[in-house]
């Protein structure tokens, strides 16, 4: 039957406008996905300072993490083959070992030592008993046998070995990374440079300035504020390429600017097909437009394109649909032009606690958080201006191109804004 629809009308089956070729996501993302390539600027950064910078080589351990054998607990330390079943005493050794004051020595068979957590096993010992399983009055220390061999004691390299790789190329490092490079004696790392991300916010009602009076026709610029500050808790250096009114000449004016400076752009607003909706007609006349109509919800009249070799995300105006384009879109292609590869956000299943039917035809994002019963719920309007729902989620609730309908407590995918990289909010 769809075969015999033109497929101009076919739009019509998936309740979509017509007139325009409808990108599937999927499909704009492979597109996107096809054109990037990671920045090749490398430079050499301190461990401590290299959070959320994305390795440029693999790092290899230059010690092992223990470098030594050592105690797991405070306790009694002895060599495991002189004791057995039943009560065992041994004989306290004089001295002790801590960390970072090991034993002098080797401990004699038979006896027992004090060591501590963290200290190196002397020569002689290879198994230690919890303090608190034993009894000493000084001179011998008494406790339970049988012990297993090795007990409450850690091997050298059993974390990682000496020579072995530690994070591999391509990893953004995280604070735990920063403890085990450290760890393992690495205190320099090789990363590729920060990512130049610009910003421009385009429309003539708009006031760039939260301590001037809007007039009321005037509304304050929200995106650039909201997109300069993700860009910047994602690690890029920002490029504030500020605001210009609808005038064409204007816009690819700051497009120039953006391209010299940035390895990418995002404007938003003048995405649409409206009379003073110049950022598309600009990319699709002086650029290479590759998607503009995306199959998705908010954000159809999204942008994607190239500007003098930069790529360009055309974010509609509306500040939900601008910032779910961005996490939607431009977070993966920012992601592989950092080095770091293209990287889908990683979602979960939980039950739904709303109800929706959604035909065929475009994914759809709603503003959504997760109850006490770890069930979504989803804000209360769809607008795409309702911005106190973007503060209000926790995260976004995607729906498949598919049709659906969602009633409560069926499976639905939850990503949380932490997975697209955000730290605040919730
Ligand atoms: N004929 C059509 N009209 C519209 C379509 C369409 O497909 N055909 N799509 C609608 C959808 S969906 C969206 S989203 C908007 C996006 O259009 P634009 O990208 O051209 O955005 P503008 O018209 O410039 O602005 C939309 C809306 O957002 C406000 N805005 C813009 N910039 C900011 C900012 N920096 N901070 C806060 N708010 C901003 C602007 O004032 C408008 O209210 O188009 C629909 N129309
Ligand atoms: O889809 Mo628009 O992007 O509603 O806001």
């Amino acid at each position: 039957m769809s075969d015999l629809i033109p497929p101009r009308l076919r739009n019509d089956c998936f309740a979509m406008p017509q007139g325009v070729t409808w990108v599937p996501v999927d499909a704009a993302l492979d597109r996107l996905r096809a054109v990037l390539h990671p920045v090749t600027a490398t430079e050499d950064v301190a461990v401590a300072d290299g959070l959320g910078r994305v390795l440029a080589v693999p790092v290899t351990a230059q010690r092992s993490n223990p470098p030594l054998p050592n105690a797991a607990v405070d306790g009694y330390g002895f060599a495991h083959a002189a004791t057995g079943d039943g009560v065992q005493r041994l004989p306290l050794a004089v001295g002790r070992s801590a960390a970072g004051q090991p034993f002098d020595g080797a401990l004699p068979h038979g006896q027992a030592l004090r060591i501590l957590t963290g200290a190196v096993l002397p020569d002689g010992v290879d198994t230690v008993v919890l303090e608190e399983d034993c009894a000493t009055d000084g001179q011998t220390v008494a406790f339970d046998g049988p012990v297993r061999a090795g007990a409450n004691t850690r091997r050298a390299g059993e974390d990682v070995a000496a020579g072995a790789q530690a994070l591999p190329t391509g990893r953004m490092l995280s604070p735990a990374d920063l403890a085990l490079l450290t760890a393992l004696g690495v205190a320099r790392v090789a990363v590729h440079r920060r990512l130049r991300v610009a910003v421009l916010s385009t429309g003539t009602e708009l006031v760039s300035d939260p301590t001037i009076t809007a007039v009321p026709h005037q509304i304050y610029d929200a995106n650039r504020p909201m997109l300069l500050a993700l860009l910047a808790g994602w690690g890029c250096e920002v490029v504030d390429l500020g605001h210009a009114p609808d005038d064409p000449a204007e816009i690819a004016d700051r497009l120039d600017a953006g391209a010299l400076g940035a390895d990418a752009i995002l404007t938003s607003g003048g995405a649409s097909a409206g009379d003073e909706d110049h950022v598309a007609r600009l990319l699709r006349d002086s650029g290479t437009l590759s998607s503009w109509r995306i199959a998705i919800k908010p954000g159809r009249p999204l942008a994607l394109a190239m500007w003098q070799g930069v790529p360009v995300f055309g974010l509609p105006g509306n500040p939900v649909a601008a910032l779910i384009c961005t996490l939607v879109f431009a977070r993966p292609a920012l992601l592989a032009l950092s080095g770091a590869g293209w990287r889908q956000p990683q979602g979960f299943t939980v039950p739904a606690a709303f109800a929706k039917r959604k035909k065929a035809g475009r994914r759809e994002f709603l503003r959504a958080r997760l109850n006490d019963a770890g069930a979504a719920e989803v804000f209360a309007s769809e607008g795409s201006g309702r911005i106190s729902g973007l503060s209000w989620a926790t995260g976004l609730v995607e729906l498949p191109d598919a049709a659906c309908d969602v009633a409560q407590g069926n499976p639905v995918r939850f990503i949380p804004y932490a997975a697209f990289g955000l730290s605040f909010g919730g």
